[in-house]
């Protein structure tokens, strides 16, 4: 740790001596704290990052659309256009190299969840299902399930191991949590969770904002952090150890995400892809979702924050979207392409601005609440690393399968709590119907076919299948053939024995 005159030296160097200004006021126990805290900033780096901060907020956003492409259709694999031969042998190839322990899954967990305005981890949210199971649930169980699977097939003893990057805010509530459910029946050295880094928030000329007397304003530094938090952490090396080759990354607030997806992995195993995106396509100009395209010739992810809307809006001939492929946030990487990422490229990647209120003590002491943005947040993107990749693949896969996040809180129109759970129960009533089995009302009624779910519609059925018997739908027609069943309905492993018994 410095001493507290190391500290007041950099912080001149960098311009950032008000930093100090309430010292005198603060209690030893603070200062202790706030000592630390200061002690394990980077002060050699801080004016850069707060010059850096204060000169991109000025600056206008640099125009990419005069240079952005489609990807070319020979880089795309798709689901829906693939016939089932294919699709069965990407299946396999997944299958296969998960039961081989060649594949890992890594959860990007450490954003705050501001638009969904709960003062906890998103994982934790329960939507609402007829089951109350949260996303972190849901998460567990699907990865508990392609384990089975991929055993079944192959007769292994496999493990998907599971790593959770969290941050500040959510790393103590998703560990308190993970171990109040007993990590749901996986192994706990088999969820690996670790933090990413924090950096201060800075005021539009260039100062670090105090958030309280002994407390400066940090925030996560985005998912693009993960680069730099595989190696503070250790984590690639975990995953040599283990033999992973291959990792699925996703961010946490989508409901229907296919953990460790053999389909997407086989796909692009076999493309010997070093990494690979999943799209769906865009439902409209304006949806807050990136665009997987090419910049200048090269693959790359073109935030929706960052989008000219004349460019979002250019529609081709018949019709469609040109701009269509809606980034999930569900990547594949080979643990080579991340370990040269780590080695070469993440002090390259792009920083990112972010205005936002951020709370702070006023030169006087005052809290304040600011009711207008006052503060800059840098902010590194997971995607950004798409350009170094030398095989980059995008897949694009049905929305109503595999894409319904939860963003904002009930009352918006889109991506909230009654969408995703009406997205998950129309997907389990469409695997039950499938299956062979009619859905019942209160009244005794058969429920007609649910509509294909536009995020906004309630589903006609209640119908949940928990993840521990179904991954993507397979295995429930020997249960359901032929079943009229009253809903709600759910089918967890207790109504399984009961269905066998019958
Ligand atoms: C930068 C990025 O990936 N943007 C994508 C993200 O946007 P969106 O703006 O929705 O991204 P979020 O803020 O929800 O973050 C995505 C994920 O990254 C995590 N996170 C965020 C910040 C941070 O410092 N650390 C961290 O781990 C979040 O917990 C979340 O799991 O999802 C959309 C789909 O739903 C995509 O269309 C966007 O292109």
């Amino acid at each position: 740790m410095l001493s507290l005159q190391e500290v007041k030296l950099c912080l001149e160097d960098a311009g950032q001596s008000h930093v100090l200004q309430f010292w005198p006021e603060l209690s030893k126990e603070e200062r202790a704290r706030f000592l630390l805290e200061l002690s394990q900033l980077d002060l050699k780096g801080l004016q850069d990052h707060c010059d850096g901060a204060a000169k991109a907020a000025a600056s206008p956003s640099t125009k990419l659309d005069g240079n952005i492409e489609p990807v070319l259709p020979e880089f795309i694999g798709s689901t829906q256009k693939s016939d089932t031969n294919t699709l069965a042998s990407w299946e396999s190839e997944g299958i296969l190299q998960i039961s081989q322990n060649r594949v890992g899954v890594l959860l990007l967990a450490g954003g705050q969840g501001t638009r969904l305005g709960v003062q906890y981890p998103k994982g934790m949210y329960d939507v609402g299902l007829p089951s109350g199971k949260t996303l972190y649930q849901i998460q567990a169980e699907r990865i508990h399930k392609i384990q089975e699977l991929a055993d079944l097939k192959h007769g292994s003893k496999c493990t998907v191991p599971w790593y959770i990057m969290t941050s500040e805010f959510t790393l103590d509530p998703t560990e308190k949590f993970f171990k109040e459910h007993h990590y749901f029946g996986l192994e706990p050295s088999n969820v690996i969770m670790f933090e990413q880094r924090m950096i201060p928030a800075v005021t539009f000329d260039g100062k670090v904002i105090l958030q309280s007397k002994g407390k400066i304003a940090m925030a996560p530094d985005g998912n693009g952090g993960l680069y730099r938090a595989l190696v503070d952490n250790k984590v690639l090396e975990d995953m040599e150890r283990r033999g992973v080759e291959y990792l699925h990354v996703y961010c946490v607030d989508n409901i229907l995400v296919k953990m460790a997806d053999p389909v997407f992995i086989g796909f692009c195993v076999s493309k010997g892809a070093d990494c690979g995106a999943k799209v769906v396509e865009k439902r409209h100009p304006s949806e807050p979702v990136g665009v997987v395209c090419r910049v200048g010739g090269v693959h790359q992810v073109v935030e929706y924050s960052e989008i000219q809307p004349e460019t979002a809006k250019l529609r081709g001939p018949g019709g469609e979207l040109v701009y269509s492929a809606g980034n999930i946030c569900n990547h594949f990487f080979t643990r080579a392409f991340l370990h040269e990422v780590a080695q070469k490229f993440e002090v390259q990647l792009k920083q990112h601005v972010a205005i936002k209120k951020v709370p702070f003590v006023d030169g006087c002491g005052n809290q304040v609440k600011p009711d207008k943005p006052n503060g800059i947040k840098m902010e590194k993107f997971v995607f950004d690393v798409f350009p170094f990749s030398r095989n980059f693949v995008v897949f694009e896969v049905v929305r109503e399968d595999e894409f319904s996040p939860l963003k904002n809180a009930d009352g918006a129109a889109m991506d909230t709590p009654t969408t995703a759970r009406a997205s998950l129960l129309a997907q389990h009533s469409r695997w039950a119907r499938a299956a062979g089995a009619a859905l019942l009302d209160q009244h005794g009624n058969t429920l007609p076919p649910t509509a294909r779910v536009t995020g906004e519609s309630s589903p006609s059925a209640q119908c949940e299948i928990s993840p521990l018997v179904s991954y993507f739908g397979e295995g429930l027609e020997r249960l359901l053939k032929g079943k009229t069943l009253p809903t709600p309905f759910l089918l967890d492993e207790k109504r399984v024995k009961e269905l066998q018994a019958l």
